[in-house]
């Protein structure tokens, strides 16, 4: 497994060269298979680098988006990560219906727990081919939290995340090991709040408490950082 770490001068650059990076694999993905199924990361950097997709010569067809997580709340909620996702990207390409996987909104007619338990069915034993993810500045990713109950869950599925320590409190998330299932795992993070987080990330921290040092995928885990996120890492890591 290759872990790569991927310096740029700044946040647009970040937004930019990994939007250029993404496009790039999933085309190699579907020059050798005939689906690429990726998980989509809200944030405000996941939402830029959708953004910036746009007008990408993508095979929309063959692509089909997850999440790695979700807030729970109302579809037309402004804070639902895929409602940010369509209106970035996803509402101005020719993607299929049927390829988009929204984990359910609060609205949908389920509690929190049934729609774990129908995501969970939906994901099923699916790998996916990219995971992207954001990070917080208290290192989590997706919505698994720093010392939460979401941190210690074993297995691949979706799971019922209450009192998030950032609102909104009810969430769903991938597990740890439904997420590193993925052959490629992105760690997409700018600014300084971060470098601490960043630091810790790409130590041997136990996930628990530092829950970005706990994903991994099964090929290639890369962090793609901006400068100002980087500052804090050993010396040793920049060469
Ligand atoms: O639901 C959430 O809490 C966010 O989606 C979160 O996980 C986000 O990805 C990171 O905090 C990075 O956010 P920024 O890109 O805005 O720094």
């Amino acid at each position: 497994m290759s872990r790569e770490l991927v310096i740029h001068a700044d946040r647009a650059a970040l937004v930019a060269e990994t939007a250029d990076r993404f496009a790039a694999t999933i085309t190699a993905v579907l020059a050798e298979q005939d689906e690429c199924h990726v998980a989509l990361t809200g944030g405000s950097v996941g939402i830029e680098l959708l953004a910036a997709l746009r007008g990408r010569a993508l095979d929309w067809a063959r692509i089909h988006c997850w999440w790695g997580d979700e807030r729970f709340v109302a579809a037309a909620d402004g804070d639902r990560n895929a409602l940010q996702a369509r209106e970035a990207l996803l509402d101005h390409v020719d993607i299929p219906a049927a390829n988009v996987h929204e984990l359910p909104a609060s609205d949908a007619g389920l509690d929190l727990d049934a729609a774990a338990i129908a995501a969970t069915a939906e994901l099923g034993d699916r790998v996916l081919d990219l995971v992207l993810l954001g990070m917080g500045p208290d290192a989590h990713v997706a919505s698994l939290f720093p010392g939460h109950d979401g941190t210690d869950v074993e297995g691949a599925g979706v799971i019922a995340v209450r009192d998030s320590p950032k609102p909104p409190p009810e969430r769903l998330s991938l597990t740890f090991d439904a997420l590193n299932r993925a052959p490629r795992v992105w760690l997409v993070v700018a600014g300084d709040d971060k470098a601490s987080a960043l630091a810790l990330a790409m130590s041997t921290a136990d996930r628990h408490e530092v829950p970005a040092a706990g994903v991994h995928g099964t090929r290639e885990t890369r962090y793609l950082v901006d400068r100002a996120a980087a500052s804090l890492l050993p010396d040793g890591m920049l060469d």
